[in-house]
């Protein structure tokens, strides 16, 4: 036990180092955003609550689509104090009710934003959940396929008009390597004969990049672009659902911290296709550490893409 203990200590300590050594802690965007509107779902925690601190210092207009308002104003609050207070037109951050788990709310939040706002720059769709036990959302669908791929595709249906009214403008799906181990069973897409919790991350994951792939092809010539990533392995709240022994906690928040990405570094790809002009005109692409990558033939399968669009159009009530 011992010995085990000391070597992740010292495993730990050249993983610190190299970390330090390759400048992986600091911010590689830089830019301005000024005068852009972005929104950023799940933005109260995690890769969400970065990326909307980097784009508010890079003076956009942030929009945090949070379920939970009171958290979202409490880190609205931190981050406007870390960014520094901000001139007229020179960023803002807002506080907008979200909860992707309620087709209602979502249709809400789009009502409200299209009111509110002239328009859309970037949507990023970020918010998610991870192996959760099985639950279902509002409008009865398992959990993680509702949140992760129906809610944001309902959102993102809802705020089409306003992004192509703004073009050029962008869609970021936050997606995961682990979509390798999903498959879209369109037969129980709602997990009633069975639930494993993995794979119904994977599929959602999975779901995501279909739906990026499908939207970028229907929205070619809008000056719309639509790019999935994965952010690598990150510190966050992600793993709530979780649960890792007590005994076994200190080891795993010392390999953690080691070696997990820090949520500025994992929202890096974010940031950079929300911002960057290397990927003005890029559309249908998945990347990882802010470069293109390859996909499985699983995620380029245009047919189970456009099968699982027009299933979604009619579960989320788009098309009756
Ligand atoms: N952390 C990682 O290692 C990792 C790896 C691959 C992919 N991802 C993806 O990154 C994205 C961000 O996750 P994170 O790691 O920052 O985790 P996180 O838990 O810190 O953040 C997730 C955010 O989503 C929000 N959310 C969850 N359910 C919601 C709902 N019903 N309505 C609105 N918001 C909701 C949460 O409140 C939170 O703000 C997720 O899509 C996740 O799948 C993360």
């Amino acid at each position: 036990m011992a010995a085990a203990l000391a070597l992740a200590v010292g495993a730990g300590l050249l993983a610190a180092a190299w970390r330090w050594l390759r400048g992986a802690a600091r911010a590689v965007t830089a830019g301005s955003m000024r005068g852009k509107t972005v929104i950023i779902t799940g933005a109260n925690s995690g890769l969400g609550r970065a990326a909307a601190a980097e784009l508010l210092r890079m003076r956009a207009r942030v929009i945090m689509g949070c379920r939970d308002r009171a958290r979202a104003e409490r880190a609205a609050r931190e981050i406007r104090a870390e960014v520094g207070e901000r001139e007229e037109g020179e960023g803002e951050l807002v506080v907008r009710e979200l909860d992707l788990a309620s087709l209602r709310s979502v249709r809400a939040f789009c009502h409200r934003v299209l009111q509110e706002e002239s328009r859309l720059d970037v949507l990023i769709n970020n918010a998610g959940i991870f192996q959760c036990p099985y639950m279902k959302t509002e409008d009865g669908f398992e959990m993680q396929f509702g949140v992760n791929h129906l809610g944001h595709f309902l959102l993102t249906n809802l705020l089409l008009g306003l992004l192509k009214n703004s073009a050029p403008s962008r869609v970021v799906v936050v997606s995961s390597k682990l979509y390798k181990y999903g498959e879209i069973n369109f037969e129980d897409l709602n997990s009633e004969l069975s639930y494993n919790k993995s794979f119904c991350y994977s599929r959602s994951k999975l779901a995501n990049i279909l739906f990026a792939r499908e939207l970028a092809r229907r929205l070619e010539g809008t000056g719309v672009t639509v790019n999935s990533l994965h952010p690598g392995i990150v510190r966050t709240n992600l793993g709530r659902h979780v649960n890792i022994p007590l005994l076994a906690k200190p080891l795993f928040n010392l390999v953690s911290w080691a070696f997990f990405k820090t949520p500025l570094e994992g929202a890096q790809t974010s940031i950079y296709l929300a911002s960057s002009p290397d990927v003005e005109g890029v559309s249908g692409k998945y990347f990882g550490d802010c470069k293109e990558e390859e996909l499985l033939p699983k995620a380029m399968d245009d047919l189970v893409a456009r099968k699982l669009w027009d299933i979604s159009e009619v579960m989320v009530g788009l098309l009756k």
